[in-house]
């Protein structure tokens, strides 16, 4: 058995095969004190339906990355196409998930949730009904007008997920969704996060810290290498896309892939 591993970027030209391509970013960040090369030469190319998890040490531009696909930083060099248009703003066909939900403390779930509909002028009849479904995936339509401060911290970051899927974006960023919480619940919404990506044909960027959360929902992960950040290795995981927790954990294929990561992690190419 062979890891799927390459060095060189997935893939370069034809990008309108792509959801979504970076093609040589570079972000430099001019302060009064400091000028910071955060990332440098970052090409990637994700199609549609796939879920990319991106490691890498503290600081490398993971953030800074997802930021950039999301129009909220625009690259000093290079560009990003989104669906086959440069984002060169922030843009609305993108749903993004933070470590904090980040919830209106005097609305309900429902009312969190809907907010999204309210910002982006969504027809309301037509968000209702998608709130309710993504209420009924997530197992919290007995929760819909709870407020923040009753839920758990898990079911707050369910709230922002589906927040963050209310206007059916192109591409869910996620960043260190997950990191707040403690294990157990963690481990359970990895399995709900794996269930909704293999049940749809969603598009996933999410960066993490763990490597077995990086494995167990990727189709492809990414390593990048210490700031000025760029893609160093990529691995496609080699699972099916609908996948149990516990077994996957002990799939060979699992280990061999998670190992090599942590291994590179461990090295002074990728490590903290
Ligand atoms: N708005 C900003 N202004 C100046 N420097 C910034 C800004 N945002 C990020 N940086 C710098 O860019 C580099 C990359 O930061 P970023 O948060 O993207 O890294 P990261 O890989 O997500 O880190 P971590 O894993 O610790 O969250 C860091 O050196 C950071 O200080």
């Amino acid at each position: 058995m062979t890891i799927n591993e390459r060095t060189a970027p997935a893939s370069s030209g034809g990008s309108q095969d792509y959801l979504l391509g970076i093609d040589d970013v570079g972000i430099r960040f001019e302060t009064k004190r400091r000028s910071v090369q955060a990332l440098r030469d970052v090409d990637l190319h994700v199609r549609k339906g796939e879920f990319v998890s991106i490691v890498g040490p503290s600081g490398c531009g993971k953030s800074t990355l997802l930021r950039a696909v999301a129009g909220l930083t625009i690259p000093t060099e290079g560009t990003i196409e989104l669906r086959g248009s440069r984002v060169t703003s922030p843009r609305q066909d993108v749903g993004f998930v933070f470590q904090r939900p980040a919830l209106l403390p005097w609305r309900d779930v429902r009312g969190n949730i809907m907010l999204q509909a309210e910002m982006r002028n969504l027809d309301k009849a037509a968000a209702s009904k998608r709130c309710d479904e993504l209420l009924e995936l997530t197992s919290l339509s007995d929760f819909a007008k709870a407020l923040p401060h009753e839920l758990s911290g898990g079911m707050q970051q369910r709230v922002s997920l589906c927040r963050a899927l209310l206007h059916d974006p192109d591409v869910l960023l996620m960043d260190e969704p997950f990191g707040a919480l403690d294990a157990l619940t963690r481990e359970h919404l990895n399995v709900e996060l794996q269930r909704l990506w293999a049940q749809t044909d969603l598009t996933v960027l999410l960066v993490t810290h763990s490597v077995p959360e990086a494995v167990y929902l990727a189709s492809r992960v990414v390593l990048m290498g210490p700031r000025p950040g760029t893609i160093i290795q990529e691995f496609d995981v080699d699972l099916p896309r609908e996948r149990a927790y516990e077994p996957t954990l002990e799939d060979p294929r699992f280990h061999k892939v998670a190992g090599r990561i942590r291994e590179l992690l461990g090295s002074p190419m990728g490590g903290d």
